[in-house]
């Protein structure tokens, strides 16, 4: 495992005490994961406060009510974000503002990413007036976007060049997990990075799990999405035919709720998707990127995926109706239009 000497002597000051930056008190997971490392809190840390100076580029869905968290907990966060209007609610919030990511490195100790695709990763942090412009040794990148090994591992490259620390922390959970705290971090990189931002991860988050090398965390994050796809898609089917069958689709989603097969994703979007209501907590086209980079991930290993083919074909059919923004239980309307088609 690749670790960043020059990082690690400056985790004392970067955890000094600072009021007013306390560590939620919630329960925090011990995880025991045969093969991989696990991490339980760390006692004396926990009851410390903290100081790192945080930076936080990309403010959608996800990273708005994750920096947002950060302030709540009393944290120096700067910010910045392609659309600049969507900086202004956490301004408000006592945010600091920079107009670049490069700028916001520069100012930060640990600067952590959340943006859309691998091309917007890769450009925010290694494009021009990107942030790995700003980094030096000492300093922490965190990119916790879902993107695919190759894409991490390039970001992690251009990092790591300028001596700074790289962590890949790709969360599982939604908008409400994140709002609530409430993600689980899918680490893998620099472990005293990780060490080092742990704290912060617990700010965000229920539960983190630290796999290793970079490209782990990514791999996790898109077998765990591309199941999530394949099974939002034949939720659809199943919503849909009992209705055709005459049965009533919101018992269907109250029976599957006590068996073996209950999800919460279930029971939170039936309702919804019943009514034919989308809004959006993860967006369509995020859960076709995850099944495309999933797919990708899957041929670089033989692993025959035909279920989560299928999937992605279904999530591209509801991107070409114009579905992209809706939620991805909108792969739905996919569904409804082919057999709309077939009845013809
Ligand atoms: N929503 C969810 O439930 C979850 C999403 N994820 C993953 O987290 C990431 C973010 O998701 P989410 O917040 O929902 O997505 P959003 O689409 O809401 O936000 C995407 C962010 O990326 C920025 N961005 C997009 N393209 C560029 C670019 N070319 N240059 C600079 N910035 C860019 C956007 O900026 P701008 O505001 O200017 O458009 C915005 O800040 C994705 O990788 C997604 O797969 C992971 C777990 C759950
Ligand atoms: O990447 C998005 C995941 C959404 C979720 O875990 O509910």
């Amino acid at each position: 495992m690749a670790m960043c000497s020059s990082f690690c002597p400056q985790i004392p000051n970067q955890l000094r005490a600072r009021p007013g930056c306390s560590f939620p008190k919630k329960p925090l997971y011990a995880l025991s994961v045969k093969a991989f490392s696990s991490q339980t809190p760390n006692a004396s840390v926990k009851d410390n406060e903290l100081s790192a100076r945080i930076g936080f580029l990309g403010l959608g869905i996800m990273g708005s009510p994750m920096a947002q968290n950060l302030l709540k907990a009393g944290c120096d966060v700067t910010i910045w974000n392609r659309t600049k209007s969507k900086c202004d609610p956490l301004i408000s919030l006592g945010a600091k503002y920079k107009s670049t990511p490069q700028e916001v490195a520069i100012s930060c100790d640990v600067t952590f990413a959340m943006l859309a695709d691998p091309e917007s990763a890769v450009e925010v942090a290694c494009g021009k007036h990107g942030a790995a412009s700003g980094m030096n040794s000492g300093k922490g990148y965190v990119d916790v976007s879902t993107v695919d090994g190759a894409t991490s591992k390039l970001i992690s490259g251009h990092i790591k060049a300028t001596g700074a620390s790289f962590l890949e922390a790709p969360v599982s959970g939604s908008k409400k997990p994140a709002e609530d705290g409430q993600l689980i971090f899918l680490t893998a990189g620099d472990k005293s990075l990780y060490e080092m931002v742990a704290p912060i991860l617990d700010i965000m988050g229920k539960s983190r799990f630290y796999l290793g090398d970079v490209g782990n965390g990514a791999a996790m994050k898109l077998v765990v999405n591309m199941i999530m796809g394949s099974m939002m898609a034949s939720f659809s089917e199943g919503l849909l035919l009992s209705e055709k069958v005459g049965l009533d689709p919101s018992v269907l989603v109250e029976v599957v709720s006590q068996g073996a097969i209950s999800a919460p994703m279930y029971s939170m979007k039936g309702p919804s998707m019943i009514q034919s209501l989308y809004p959006p907590a993860f967006p369509l086209k995020h859960q076709q990127k995850d099944l495309r980079l999933a797919l990708g991930l899957a041929e670089s290993v033989s692993q025959s995926i035909p279920i989560a083919a299928a999937a992605n074909e279904l999530y591209k059919v509801a991107k070409s109706h114009g579905l992209s923004d809706h939620d991805f239980s909108a792969v739905i309307e996919a569904l409804k239009a082919k057999s709309q088609n077939s009845a013809k």
